[in-house]
């Protein structure tokens, strides 16, 4: 059995594990292996917001331009593209894209195709919102939890590698300790989100600056291939009790910490749906995600569901990562989104 830290970000710690040395996990899980090169990794989250059938046509064709920018020189290795409503009723086209090389990812925001068409004028009388939040975690900053062991979605798609089964699984705080940065460090948030520039009620332009150790999670399900046990395993007994959480942090995220939450629905370039969805949440601290997933009665319903199916899961996809981030490795940025967008509700106006 491995430790899901790899070798190279191992260091002495001086904070102590919450299992004992012989503790052995319930059933296998794995995560993520990059090389020493990948020191910082990029998470581009970019989005157009739209309300009704009529913009529908025109949103996807900013998605689609948008998809065609990352084909230029620098782009991300790996993207997906994703769909959700959310609760002011606008939908929302999402496409993430993951570099491993912080350089490249700047290089590829100051070419002029993308530098331009994010400052022009025009995509403010265009009837439709665009915003992105990039974040970039080094890699002590992140971990993965895959329930297999083949083609890794997400941050996995850029990390190259797979580990053995690890040992740092199965039990609450586990995720914590994935993080190499646990080692030493307690990830406590520190600073505050702020409006940096507009007024989100305004519309136009607003820019968010986010403050040390935001944590961010992407969990996802994948019931593509799944046979029909598994698929109605999934739709019928996960999914309700899911929907239910995600729901209530979409609705009452600011109770309990999530600034943001997001529960999209996989497309492809024409918006048709796929069997593939995810949940993208911004978290106030990575205690708050903690405390929620470990308490709250949706959650612990499909957690212990999880943990009644988990060796016997052959199709059945499902996974997570999570990362935490320094305040200068984040932008968020709107144009013309409604004011509950994303990092919008709960940023402090500028003083
Ligand atoms: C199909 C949906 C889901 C299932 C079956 C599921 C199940 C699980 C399981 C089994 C674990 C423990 C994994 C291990 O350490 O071996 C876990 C951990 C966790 N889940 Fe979920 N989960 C789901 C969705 C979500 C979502 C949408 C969130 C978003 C907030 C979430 C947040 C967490 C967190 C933060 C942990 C780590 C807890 C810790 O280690 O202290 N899960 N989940």
């Amino acid at each position: 059995m491995e430790s899901a830290i790899s070798d190279h970000l191992k260091c002495p710690r001086t904070l102590t594990r919450r299992v004992p040395d012989g503790y052995q996990p319930p059933f296998p899980m794995w995560v993520g292996r990059a090389d020493e090169e990948v020191q910082q990794v990029v998470m581009g989250y970019l989005g157009v917001q739209f309300r009704g059938d009529a913009q529908r046509p025109a949103a996807l064709r900013a998605m689609r331009d948008m998809v065609a920018g990352f084909d230029l020189p620098d782009g991300p290795l790996h993207y997906d593209l994703t769909h959700h409503v959310d609760n002011q009723g606008h939908e929302n086209l999402m496409i993430v894209g993951y570099w491993k090389d912080i350089a490249a990812h700047h290089r590829w925001l100051q070419l002029p195709t993308v530098a331009d068409w994010w400052a022009s004028d025009e995509r403010l009388s265009e009837g439709l919102g665009y915003f992105r939040e990039i974040v970039a975690p080094r890699a002590e900053q992140f971990e993965t939890l895959y329930a297999f062991q083949d083609a890794l979605p997400g941050v996995g798609a850029v990390m190259g590698g797979i580990s053995g089964e690890i040992n740092e699984h199965g039990y609450w705080g586990s995720m914590r300790e994935r993080f190499p940065i646990s080692q030493t460090d307690w990830m406590q948030p520190s600073g505050e989100l702020r409006v940096l520039s507009g007024d989100p009620a305004a519309g136009g332009r607003v820019i968010v600056q986010g403050h040390d150790n935001i944590a961010l999670i992407r969990s996802g399900q994948d019931w593509a291939d799944a046979e029909t046990a598994e698929r109605n395993l999934y739709l019928d007994e996960i999914l309700p009790t899911l929907q239910d959480g995600m729901d209530f942090l979409r609705d009452n995220g600011q109770s309990v910490g999530c600034y943001s939450n997001r529960f999209v629905r996989n497309i492809d370039l024409d918006g048709n749906f796929l069997d593939l969805s995810y949940n993208i949440g911004h978290w106030g601290s990575l205690d708050q995600l903690e405390r929620w997933a470990e308490s709250h009665p949706t959650h612990l319903r499909i957690f212990t569901t999880f943990f009644r199916v988990a060796a016997s899961l052959s199709k059945l996809r499902l996974y997570h990562e999570v990362s935490v981030f320094d305040a200068r490795d984040q932008r968020y940025e709107y144009i013309n989104c409604h004011p509950q967008t994303g990092m919008l509700r709960d940023a402090q106006p500028p003083q």
